[in-house]
């Protein structure tokens, strides 16, 4: 399903917390959204979900607005940092739940990540660790197989194992069932590999919006001695530079094959790292 964003606002009471912003994500695709604390994703991703309403400017699905239209909403799973489900209802009951909402689920692939992950279907919400609701929460955005399926920082309390096992379910679900899925989250190194397309939210308004592979490609850490190193980024644009001993590392934004006849030593930088230059206050 196609998503347009046409200058969306949104306002709490003074505080803006997306001013205007507008994009396009076309289906199918897995998008990283990035940023700071604050930045205002997760308010981004309860207005496509249909759950809060714009101040100004809209998303639009296939055309239409998500905003109390049951008929939309059933093909958004929004699965949230906790707090997802009712604390009184069993596993049981919130995979029944589901599977009256989403009209796509897949029965067999919520009873096999309830083995995988080894929860009690009897067991009521109430009852899970956070790690367990959290996999409880990666279960139904799973199988839901919603057409827009969006995670906000999904694995609060899940081990490095448990994460990994998310991921490559997945990949998989995604090769044989391609859609949109939205993946917000500081744990950028871990997922950046699996995102087909980035966008940086910083203070409300998009700051970037770039194919994975190309901003991968965009910048490169090049290090020698200082006065080789000040010499190359002359005119070049210098996301930081670290000094040590006489020697100097610059983090650069370009094509890193511009720094490779230099005979200075020259690295790409993880998506992590350059969503925090990017981000940094005074950066442009
Ligand atoms: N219900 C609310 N009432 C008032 N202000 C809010 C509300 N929800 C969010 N905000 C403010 O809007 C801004 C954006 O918040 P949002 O939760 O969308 O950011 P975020 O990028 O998801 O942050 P994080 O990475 O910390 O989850 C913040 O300044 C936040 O304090």
């Amino acid at each position: 399903m196609k998503i347009e964003v046409k200058n969306l606002t949104k306002k709490y009471g003074a505080k803006t917390a997306l001013n205007s912003i507008s994009f396009t994500l076309e289906e199918p695709g897995i998008y990283g959204l990035l940023g700071r604390n604050g930045a205002g994703k997760t308010t981004f991703m309860e207005i496509l979900a249909g759950q809060i309403i714009a101040s100004d400017g809209e998303i639009l699905i296939e055309g239409k607005n998500p905003f109390d239209n049951q008929e939309l909403t059933e093909s958004i799973c929004l699965i949230k940092e906790g707090q997802n489900f009712k604390k009184d209802l069993t596993i049981k009951n919130v995979l029944k739940i589901s599977s009256f909402f989403y009209p796509n689920w897949d029965e067999a692939l919520a009873l096999e990540l309830v083995k995988e992950y080894n929860l009690d279907v009897k067991a009521k919400v109430k009852s899970l660790s956070k790690g367990m609701e959290s996999a409880l929460g990666i279960i139904v955005g799973l199988a839901s197989k919603a057409p827009i399926t969006i995670f906000d920082e999904p694995y609060i309390g899940l081990d490095a194992a448990a994460r990994k096992k998310f991921y490559q379910i997945l990949l998989e679900e995604y090769e044989e069932n391609p859609r949109t899925i939205i993946f917000s989250t500081h744990l950028i190194d871990e997922v950046s590999l699996m995102f087909e397309e980035v966008l940086i939210i910083q203070d409300g308004e998009l700051a970037l919006q770039e194919n994975a592979d190309v901003l991968r490609n965009s910048a490169y850490a090049v290090s020698g001695k200082s006065e080789q190193v000040e010499k190359f980024i002359k005119n070049k644009r210098v996301l930081d530079t670290k000094k040590l001993a006489g020697m100097m590392t610059a983090y650069v934004y370009g094509h890193i094959e511009e720094a490779k006849l230099t005979g200075l030593s020259v690295e790409g930088v993880p998506i992590q790292e350059l969503m925090i230059y990017l981000t940094e206050r005074g950066a442009s």
